[in-house]
């Protein structure tokens, strides 16, 4: 018994470090580059924070009032040093320079490498989630997801490594050597700048934060909106809908702003907070400098060290309270993209699942029950049908009686709770999807077409297919009258879904992607609308022709074009209530298909 379990991911929430841990987790896995782009933060760095003991030095040469007679050649090694810290400060500077350079170069490629892998890996899930999962997620709101995670991931690396990390460096480094060279400075420092961690954490985590993770939700649902409409403009122009759907829109986006403003809001406290700790931290720092020199214990040197050091500290901190919450905000991105990480796959392969092997194409449903996951009565119950291998058989009867659900358990879209689906004996939950698709076409209600050209989606499943094979399929489909007379023939580019095509086109279209993958199973689901006759004479044509020494389901709406099938199943809640051919179905007048056809009839005149 197997569940269904995917959900679409909203609202879960998952912690900062989850969110670090992903990304983090993936840069280890390119430690090349990843090391260089931390040698030369660490470079870089490492040269600043020398440099305030440089200068602290200079200032130490020069200062020295009395200078030694020349004679005693003391005032020339004065100059000496003085003019080697010089040097040394042009040295510094350079490596400076080289270490960025290093480290820009390296977190450029190591956030595109992170970046392309993660997009890779969600779009692959994506595709894998369960049809439930995708019946109840909006296509805009999760590509919004997607595309939103992953520059949040550039972001997040560069406020990380670029920003972050050489601050705490320096941090930990100026703080190290001041403790050497003045214990009692180096610890009120070193007591100041754990506080500044701890403020920073905080105000990320449970200030800022929580607003974030809303003004995100409100994105995703401004997305979804209008991935909606737009895909469903054929339906908002038919309504004159516009004004509609722009209110809707717009009476989101004000949610949405207020939301994101009052994250900003909450960013920019934080942000004023930060800047002013480290101005208190500069005043407390070099007040006590001057204090130790004016008490004899600090030189001019030792006081111009803390005085370049604090401004060093000064210049790496003074956005750091922009960055953290720059990293709050990137992370709060992440989370929905994340998310779909930690959601489950809604139908897996089985253990040890083999390849579908389809020999005759015999189909059998034993003692099968089923629930939609969003439903709470099952579907089907105990449901039982064998249908032999090569027959063309019809399923018919009310709307929502159960007839494609029927069509999407046999092609394992859905797990069902309980009983099996054999195909030539082998149970379709233990056999691989992807071989089970492969063995089963599909001619939908309403075909979806990418938008390729013409040639490549009659290809879409035999994508090596030679351009005779994909004309003489077309031709088996009714399908190359009309494709020859568009101006680029088979390179015809159809719209998007195949708008620029009529419904009569698109089926046959993916009928001919029907004879181009010769799978043994078929199953056609009739399109509910119309065509107009000629257009229904063609398609009923290819579908014949599809039609021989195949296993066939048709889901019909049009009871004329079951006529001559071999068996019609009536179904009605869920149960097969009537089963045989046209002419035994007809000659029962009290039955419900002799009533079906009737009603069907009169409809039509
Ligand atoms: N993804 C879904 N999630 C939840 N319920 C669903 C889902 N798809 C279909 N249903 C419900 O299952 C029932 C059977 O639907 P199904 O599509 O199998 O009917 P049908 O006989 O093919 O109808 P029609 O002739 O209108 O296509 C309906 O009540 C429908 O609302």
């Amino acid at each position: 018994m197997a569940e269904v379990n995917s959900k679409p991911h909203k609202g879960m929430k998952l912690s900062f470090t989850e969110v670090l841990r992903f990304v983090m987790v993936r840069w280890v896995q390119h430690p090349a580059m990843l090391a260089r782009t931390l040698g030369g933060v660490g470079l870089a760095t490492l040269a600043d924070i020398c440099t305030p003991l440089l200068a602290g030095r200079l200032v130490g040469d020069i200062s020295t009032t009395v200078l030694p007679s020349p004679a005693e050649g003391g005032r020339a090694a004065l100059l000496h040093d003085a003019l080697l810290m010089v040097s040394g400060l042009l040295v510094l500077g350079l490596v400076g320079v080289m270490g960025r350079r290093s480290s820009y170069l390296g977190i450029s490629k190591l956030s595109l490498a992170v970046m392309r892998q993660v997009l890779d890996d969600a779009f692959a899930r994506v595709q894998r989630f369960s049809s439930d999962w995708h019946a109840n997620s909006f296509a805009g709101s999760v590509v919004r997801r997607v595309t939103r995670g992953i520059w949040a991931i550039d972001t997040l690396d560069d406020t990380l490594l670029l920003l972050i990390a050489p601050e705490l460096l320096v941090l930990v480094g100026t703080t190290l050597v001041l403790l050497v060279r003045a214990p009692l400075l180096g610890l009120v420092l070193a007591v100041m700048v754990v506080l500044f961690a701890c403020l920073s954490i905080w105000l990320a985590l449970r200030y800022v934060a929580p607003t974030a993770r809303v003004s995100n939700e409100w994105d995703s649902k401004m997305g979804a909106l209008l991935g909606d409409a737009i895909t469903c403009n054929a339906v908002v122009k038919s309504f004159g809908a516009e004004q509609r759907e722009e209110q809707h829109l717009h009476s989101v986006a004000r949610t949405w702003a207020e939301k994101t403003y009052y994250s900003w809001y909450r960013g920019t406290n934080s942000a004023n907070l930060q800047a002013s700790y480290t101005l208190l931290m500069r005043v407390v720092m070099i007040g006590l400098a001057v204090l130790f020199w004016w008490r004899g214990a600090a030189g001019p040197g030792d006081v111009a060290y803390v005085l370049t050091m604090m401004f060093l500290i000064q210049g790496y901190l003074r956005d750091l309270g922009q960055q953290v919450s720059q990293v709050q905000r990137s992370v709060n991105e992440m989370e929905e993209l994340v998310g779909l990480f930690a959601t489950a796959p809604g139908v897996q392969d089985a253990e040890g699942a083999v390849p579908l092997v389809v020999t005759d194409g015999a189909i059998e449903l034993r003692d099968v029950s089923f629930c939609y996951p969003s439903q709470s009565t099952p579907i089907y119950r105990d449901f039982s049908l064998k249908i032999a291998a090569g027959s063309r058989v019809a399923l018919v009867g009310a709307s929502g009686s159960g007839k494609t659900t029927l069509t999407r358990l046999l092609q394992r879209l859905y797990d069902v709770q309980n009983g099996a689906i054999l195909i030539d004996g082998q149970d379709i939950a233990h056999v691989t999807q992807q071989s089970l698709r492969r063995q089963i076409a599909l001619v939908p209600q309403e075909p979806m077409l990418f938008h390729r050209t013409l040639a490549e989606n009659i290809a879409y499943g035999q994508p090596d297919a030679p351009r005779e094979a994909i004309e003489e399929a077309a031709r088996l489909a009714n399908a190359d009258g009309f494709i020859t007379q568009l101006p680029d023939g088979y390179d015809t580019l159809v719209g998007e879904r195949g708008v620029k095509l009529s419904g009569g086109e698109r089926q046959r279209v993916a009928i001919a992607r029907a004879f181009l993958t010769n799978a043994p199973i078929v199953i056609f689901d009739e399109a509910t609308a119309s065509l107009d006759s000629e257009s229904e004479r063609l398609v009923q044509e290819a579908m014949a022709r599809l039609m021989t020494e195949r296993t066939v389901l048709v889901v019909a709406h049009r009871l004329a074009t079951v006529r001559d099938l071999d068996r019609i199943l009536v179904f009605e809640g869920g149960q097969i209530i009537e089963d045989g051919t046209h002419t035994t179905l007809m000659a029962c007048p009290e039955g419900a298909y002799h009533r079906l056809v009737t009603l069907q009839s009169l409809e039509h005149g």
